[in-house]
């Protein structure tokens, strides 16, 4: 049987469980291990997966998402490392850690493959990166973006690119939901209740998100579209560039890329 098991079943082993569950996998198909009770017995209630030991997971499942934070990663490793063989597939999906951290710790010929997936897996929208350590074969790679395709889109590219990857689409979401908030709370400021302003908000950006995918134009293109000479939009596009937005954000993703490869150096 083509089993995996999720360690650690936080945020992102939930979005990833949920895609998955809901692209067919039965619940025998899928094991998790996670350090917290309450947790592993509110994810067997909505998903009817069950809990097991490191030990039992690693007999049990052929497939092992790493889905723990960066710096739990070594500690797990510790406990796996003796049972894992190269009949194995290694996906990890925490932030800025190397294939090679897990190569150096695992037994010899282990594929092991890095992901950056997003939570946006939750509603089958995630963008995910995978990236092949020095075992990994075609196969695994395969292997690895049909186990992401149904919860979204799936690239492949170097993992020299993985930390910032990481800055762009792993935290991405983030920084929408952001932008998201703060536009509601102008909408408080110009007196609209809180639930107009985010049903105005939403929709705008779900509406502009699939302009985005669909439309195949440029970024550019589409605002100049709403911004009409001498109207609403170029006031606002003044005091944004005013305020220097773009550059901040050059900076918060600069920054997050350096968070990243920070993490792979602390472990
Ligand atoms: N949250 C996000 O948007 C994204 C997170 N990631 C990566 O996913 C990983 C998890 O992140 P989150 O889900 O946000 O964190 P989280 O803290 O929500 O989940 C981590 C889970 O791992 C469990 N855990 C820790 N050590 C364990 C162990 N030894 N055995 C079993 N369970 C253990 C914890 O109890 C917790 O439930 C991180 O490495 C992060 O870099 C990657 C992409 C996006
Ligand atoms: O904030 C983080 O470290 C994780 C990785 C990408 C998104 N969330």
């Amino acid at each position: 049987m083509n089993t995996l098991a999720i360690f650690g079943a936080g945020k992102l082993g939930e979005a990833l469980l949920s895609g998955l569950r809901r692209a067919g996998r039965t619940p025998d198909e899928i094991v998790i291990v996670e350090r917290y009770e309450e947790r592993a017995a509110f994810l067997l209630e909505k998903y009817q997966v069950r809990a097991v030991t490191p030990a039992e997971a690693v007999a049990h499942a052929r497939t092992l998402i790493v889905a723990v934070k960066p710096q739990d990663v070594g500690v797990l490793l510790d406990s796996l490392a003796p049972l894992v063989t190269p009949d194995h597939l290694v996906v990890s999906v925490a932030a800025g850690i190397p294939t090679k951290y897990y190569e150096a710790r695992l037994a010899d010929g282990v594929p092991v493959i890095r992901v950056m997936p997003n939570t946006p897996a939750l509603v089958d929208e995630a963008m995910s990166v995978v990236s092949g350590g020095a075992h990994a074969e075609e196969k695994h790679l395969a292997a690895a973006e049909a186990l992401l395709q149904p919860v979204g889109k799936v690239r492949r590219l170097p993992e020299s690119q993985q930390d910032a990857v990481t800055a762009l689409s792993g935290s991405g979401p983030a920084y929408f939901f952001f932008l998201v908030e703060a536009m509601i709370d102008a909408g408080i400021l110009l007196g609209i209740p809180r639930d107009v302003a985010a049903d105005l908000i939403v929709q705008s950006a779900l509406g502009a998100a699939k302009m985005l995918s669909e439309a195949g134009t440029h970024p550019v293109q589409l605002r100049e579209a709403v911004t009409s000479p001498g109207g609403t939009t170029i006031a606002a596009i003044r005091e944004l560039e005013r305020h220097g937005v773009r550059a901040a954000l050059l900076d918060a993703i600069e920054a997050a890329r350096d968070r990243s490869v920070e993490l792979g150096q602390l472990y």
